[in-house]
């Protein structure tokens, strides 16, 4: 095949959903000459790509949160996987909870390995596909100060005010300002994450999450959670690093107490100071369990990957093919 052929094949993708926080896939190997364009183009929805209606029964959403652009290095064992997220507005994040469960599906499938390293720019990632199928994430060591958020000071942000929402910032491979409120439905995010979002204590932006606790009858503790997410500048169904953000700042906060108190307590099966009580975090899209221990060990995301479609797309946005 020509270098001219091969430029004026489409690019294949496969569209991906984890919770409902849904990723273009598409192999690094492919030549796409502007990542950030096509990130934009079949990312917006509006215009972007959709399940032709063929290949699944229901037409599902029309574009996606992002597109991965995953390179498989399956020479390892276990495999890796270098995961790069261009996002709908063209910027590239350096972490991304639910693309990574994806990318690790991804590549399970592709080698047949139950393990994968997932390499991010946040760092490498252990990844295990569970019985079950969900994909369980190390996220790293939530980080609160302020060199690693980052902030635009030298004194952590806790429960501070920023542009109207009490916020503590909290860094799980991308920035995250996290609000506690009684009820994450009652939130105009749209109206109140911006502000926050672009605030100049953040010099690199911050994705806002908002959360709110519940505890049932057995005095089990949850979360719900909604996010607003830079790079998409809007609300997504789910994500990842924001979930690990919340349970991070409930801990720090003492909203759920330390392992070494509720070890005994309700949740004592659940408790672990080393691997960490086991949280379920609920934003719109679905479950997420998420682990951040008290010392050593790193937190957790675990939650479902679903395959939604593939499909074939120019790859130059603007160019008939
Ligand atoms: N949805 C992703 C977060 C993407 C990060 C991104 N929005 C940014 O920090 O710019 C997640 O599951 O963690």
């Amino acid at each position: 095949m020509s270098l001219h052929e091969s430029r004026a094949r489409p690019v294949s993708f496969e569209k991906y959903h984890g919770t409902s926080n849904d990723f273009l896939v598409v192999d690094a190997d492919a030549y796409v000459p502007n990542r950030a364009a096509f990130a934009t183009a079949y990312c917006d929805r509006d215009e972007g790509v959709v399940a032709d209606g063929e290949s699944v029964e229901e037409e599902g959403r029309r574009g996606a949160d992002g597109t991965l652009f995953l390179a498989l290095e399956d020479q390892y064992s276990p495999p890796r996987v270098i995961m790069t997220l261009v996002q709908p507005d063209g910027s590239t994040a350096a972490m991304c909870g639910n693309g990574a469960r994806v990318a690790a599906a991804w590549a399970a499938e592709r080698t047949g390995a139950d393990e994968v390293m997932v390499d991010t720019q946040a760092g490498t990632r252990h990844a295990r596909v569970e019985d079950d199928g969900d994909v369980t994430i190390e996220m790293g060591v939530p980080a609160f100060d302020p060199k690693n958020v980052p902030l635009a000071r030298d004194a952590p942000l806790v429960e501070e005010d920023v542009e109207g929402l009490t916020v503590t910032a909290v860094n799980t491979g991308v920035p995250h300002a996290v609000a506690f409120v009684d009820d994450v439905d009652a939130v105009d995010l749209d109206a109140v994450a911006p502000a926050v979002r672009h605030a100049d204590v953040f010099p690199e932006g911050a994705n806002v999450t908002v959360a709110s606790v519940e505890e049932d009858a057995e005095g089990e503790v949850s979360f719900r959670q909604r996010t607003y997410e830079r790079g998409v500048e809007g609300e997504t169904q789910a994500c990842g690093t924001g979930a690990v953000a919340l349970v991070a700042a409930a801990k720090q906060l003492d909203l759920v107490g330390s392992e070494a108190r509720s070890a005994s307590g309700a949740s004592g099966e659940r408790s672990d100071s080393r691997t960490g009580t086991k949280f379920t975090v609920s934003p719109p899209g679905g479950d997420l369990e998420i682990t951040v221990p008290d010392r050593r060990g790193v937190a957790t995301l675990r939650g479902p990957v679903v395959h939604e479609f593939s499909g074939e797309v120019p790859r130059r946005p603007d160019a008939e093919q």
